[in-house]
């Protein structure tokens, strides 16, 4: 059973005139996966990703999460956004915290947990400092661990690492695919950065330009760990760029 079943998926956001988000999506994704949903700005995908997580509903069509409907993040599925949307007023330790603390579990067990997953994205020591006293990978290393402290089965994330230097995000990329792999996780990243999702995905759905079609599903059957720079990559890479660049000119403006 895949953990994900999208089927005939539209979006219009009310308003005059309203705007066609989506447009017929149908795909899979199957348990343990790394899905990687990548577009030019504006075709969709944060919305594709939010309907994936329950904060949006589909306007036609269906969506699945194991054969149920969705409910909402929380659980099972859990949501890291492009900004670490930590609360400034709460230790990196407490914000990794929280979904323990509204659970309910047991203080000395919650902070065994928040511990090691601080230790697991690379934040050892740095649960007591506040948001401002850290850098912004760091923040986002907190939002990763604040998903996976209540171990979900399936992350979402939404440019997780738009808004970090390159060298950062880099490194970024590769403790994300250690964790997947250590951790057996499924994974639907957003990006439009085609380096990022090259290196990171199984399979790449490529969507249009507005509203968002599926223009293509490109599997990437590469070993890992993958290596920066390696020929096959940069390959996969160009071809990319190509289907890309080939969807603008036939783009349909809602
Ligand atoms: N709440 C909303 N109301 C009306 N239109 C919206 C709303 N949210 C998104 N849109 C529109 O829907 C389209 C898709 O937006 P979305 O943010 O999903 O795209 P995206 O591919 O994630 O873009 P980006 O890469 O720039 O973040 C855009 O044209 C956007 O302006």
């Amino acid at each position: 059973m895949p953990a994900f079943t999208v089927r005939s998926l539209d979006k219009i956001y009310p308003g005059a005139p309203p705007v066609r988000a989506l447009s017929n999506i149908s795909f899979s994704v199957e348990e343990g996966e790394f899905i990687v949903l990548l577009g030019p700005s504006g075709c969709g995908k944060s919305t594709l990703l939010e309907i994936l997580a329950g904060l949006q509903q589909p306007s036609g069509g269906s969506v699945l999460f194991r054969d149920r409907p969705i409910i909402g993040p929380g659980g099972e599925l859990g949501v890291v956004f492009q900004d670490a949307s930590l609360y400034p007023w709460r230790t990196v330790a407490a914000n990794v915290g929280l979904g323990l603390e509204l659970r309910g579990v047991d203080k000395v067990q919650a902070r065994r947990l928040v511990e090691e997953q601080l230790s697991l994205v690379g934040l050892d020591g740095f649960g007591g400092k506040f948001p401002h006293q850290i850098s912004g990978g760091m923040k986002q290393r907190a939002g990763i661990a604040r998903a996976l402290v209540n171990d979900p089965d399936v992350i979402l994330m939404d440019e997780p690492f738009g808004a970090v230097d390159y060298v950062t995000r880099n490194k970024l990329q590769e403790d994300l695919i250690r964790i997947w792999q250590q951790r057996r996780k499924t994974i639907v990243f957003v990006t439009h950065d085609v380096g990022e999702a090259v290196f990171l995905a199984d399979r790449i759905v490529l969507l249009s330009p507005r509203p968002g079609r599926i223009a293509e599903i490109v599997t990437l059957d590469l070993l890992r760990p993958r290596r920066r720079g390696d020929i096959e990559l940069l390959q996969r890479e160009a071809r990319i760029y190509e289907a890309l660049r080939a969807l603008e000119p036939t783009a349909t403006v809602a």
